[in-house]
């Protein structure tokens, strides 16, 4: 499978486009035709700059609006073909793709248009060049490829044959039953794909500024892949992308997310095994940088919810905090990886840590998936724990589960009395990240393609100051949940805790309890500093569900949030204020199989915690 990517996906010059193509390990690259208008070099330098960089020019596009027009536009179209055959083979590609005709005097006439798409392709192959015809889903009479396919075969010329692009089927909810049946395989000429999700809006809007690389939306790309293949295509896989976020980024992240995302459809679509990816079995820690002054303030930050030290490193200046089930850990070493982050961002998680069947598996597959992976220093007789980097930096260790001996006996001198049994939380039940506008698909990818999580439908969470727009990610039987939220604004909480990380990362830490209302007791008798909700919010909740007094009462007392989900299913909550403007922990109890993360509630937390800052 020689993998493709279209310079329309990237941001930047044409040399900048091409160069993060080559980097990212793409063999090849469709060169779209703006990106060429806009070079003030030559098309032979153009092409010679590809060459070095290794990679094929896999196409020329697009060629508009050609087919099926009145005389003399059709004349001029003949011509207008001949001078762009002239750029092909100066770039040095023998393909050009004619894209379906978009204009109103484009004539409703499939004969006509195999005519003159005969003629183009009986020009081209004097040339020794080729022509590929796209259906576009908005093409003025042709807009599915069976009738592209319909036209080419009417046209009958060995220089014509078809393009498929997965947009443009599946956006209309068509699929390609019958390729294999109805197009031989020399005449599937070359093979677009892009993902989107789903959305109720034209094809054209939808396709020019939503679309997404395979695996960051909705559409079964890896199906549309598979029966291509299945139909004997072994042409180049070309990402074809319009979207505005990725026009914004740096073209080397959106390149690299490209090409993972390209190994990880060849996965879903059997061309290539990877290493499979992990069975979960939860958040084993989530590690904090910090100095020694914030190891102190975050240290009685915790402790106030019920967390008490329960180890120290045996070679390094961390401590591991632990309340029952759910560990933190503070990392204060200097000369590490933690240092480094604390120096560029402050108190932060810098690290968490999956339960995973089977970390050095989980480590291949992510260097498979050109993810980058890490392995700290360690002292003797210490264990080493393999990590793997989000995008943002933030480390995700791999832990072994289950293990002979649990991690923390290597590497911690426990205090005698730190066994899980003591305490009132069971563990982490979600990491909620805040990402910088124009990450969360890669996030997406990443968190789908290494760890295999699934994601929920997004959500819209109103912050006082701005909309956050939220996607959760969850695995291992909702053992581990990763809810992912982004802002335009940088007055919601959201977009102040990434302008003052510049970029993205934790943002709050879910811990579970069998029992947050005896949490929430005991913390406050330690005067854990807990959001108050206002009365408002109890008097809605006992409208909206009626609860009876006595557990209204309850809920209002402790101020917590609470959710249903009309299967039974439970959600009590309680926040914290957030810690130096920074980041917060929540306490939750799920009953009854409930799976969300409280959304209803979001609007009342956000307004509190705004509230709280004065
Ligand atoms: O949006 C477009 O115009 C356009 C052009 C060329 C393509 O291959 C395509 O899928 C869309
Ligand atoms: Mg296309």
């Amino acid at each position: 499978m020689q993998r493709s990517i279209a310079t329309v996906c990237l941001s930047g010059t044409l040399p900048d486009k091409l160069e993060s193509a080559a980097a990212a390990g793409f063999e090849g690259v469709e060169i779209f035709e703006q990106d060429l208008l806009a070079f003030d070099g030559s098309p032979a330098e153009a092409g010679r700059m590809a060459a070095d960089l290794g990679l094929a020019i896999t196409i020329f596009q697009p060629f508009r609006d050609f087919e099926a027009m009145p005389e003399p536009a059709r004349a001029r179209n003949m011509d207008r073909a001949e001078r762009k055959f002239d750029t092909m083979q100066a770039l040095g590609t023998d393909l050009v793709l004619v894209c379906s005709n978009t204009q109103a005097a484009c004539i409703d006439d499939p004969a006509r248009a195999a005519a003159d798409l005969r003629e183009m392709a009986e020009r081209a192959a004097k040339r020794g060049l080729r022509v590929g015809f796209e259906a576009l889903a908005w093409g003025r009479h042709t807009n599915r490829w069976r009738q592209a396919w319909s036209i080419v075969r009417q046209a009958d010329h060995p220089a014509l044959g078809l393009i498929l692009d997965s947009f443009h089927t599946l956006c209309l909810g068509d699929d390609l039953a019958g390729l294999s049946q109805a197009v031989p395989p020399e005449k599937l000429f070359f093979l677009q794909l892009a993902d989107a999700p789903r959305l109720t809006m034209d094809p054209l809007s939808w396709s020019r500024h939503h679309r997404t690389f395979p695996g960051q939306g909705e559409l079964d790309v890896a199906g549309f892949l598979r029966a291509t293949l299945d139909a004997g295509y072994a042409g180049p896989v070309s990402l074809e992308i319009f979207n505005d976020e990725f026009r914004a980024a740096p073209s080397r992240r959106i390149a690299r997310d490209g090409l993972r995302s390209l190994v990880w459809l060849g996965e879903q679509a059997k061309v290539a095994a990877l290493p499979a990816p992990p069975k979960l079995a939860g958040i084993e820690f989530v590690e904090f940088a910090v100095d020694e002054t914030a190891r102190a303030e975050l240290a009685a930050f915790i402790a106030a919810l019920g967390f008490r030290r329960a180890g120290t490193h045996k070679s390094k200046a961390v401590e591991l905090w632990r309340n029952g089930g759910a560990n933190i850990v503070l990392n204060a070493e200097p000369d590490s990886a933690a240092a480094e982050r604390f120096a560029q961002l402050g108190a932060t998680v810098c690290a968490m840590a999956f339960r995973v069947d089977d970390p050095a598996r989980v480590v291949a597959r992510a260097e498979a998936l050109r993810c980058p992976t890490f392995r700290e220093r360690v002292g003797e007789g210490e264990r080493r724990i393999p990590a793997v980097r989000a995008p943002d930096g933030t480390l995700i260790y791999l832990v072994q589960s289950p293990s002979p001996t649990p991690i923390w006996e290597d590497d911690f001198h426990l205090l005698p009395d730190a066994g899980e049994a003591k305490g009132d939380l069971t563990g982490i039940d979600h990491v909620a990240q805040a990402l910088a506008p124009g990450m969360l698909d890669s996030f997406v990818l990443f968190y789908r393609a290494v760890f295999g999580l699934a994601a929920d439908a997004p959500w819209e969470l109103p912050d006082p100051y701005g909309l956050v727009r939220s996607r959760a990610f969850t695995g291992g039987d909702g053992s581990v949940r990763l809810p992912l939220n982004v802002s335009e604004s940088t007055r919601t909480g959201t977009g102040r805790f990434v302008s003052a990380l510049a970029g993205a990362g934790v943002h709050h830490i879910a811990f579970a309890t069998k029992d947050a209302a005896a949490v929430v007791d005991a913390a406050s008798t330690r005067a854990a500093p807990l959001l108050d909700i206002p009365d408002n919010y109890y008097e809605d909740l006992g409208a909206r569900i009626g609860l009876v007094d006595a557990a209204l009462a309850g809920l209002r007392e402790r101020h917590l949030l609470f959710d249903q989900d009309g299967t039974g299913g439970v959600f009590l909550h309680a926040y914290t204020a957030p810690f130096h403007d920074r980041f917060f922990l929540e306490i939750t109890e799920r009953e009854g199989g409930y799976a969300g993360f409280g959304a209803v509630n979001a609007a009342v937390r956000m307004a509190a915690q705004q509230r709280g800052r004065g």
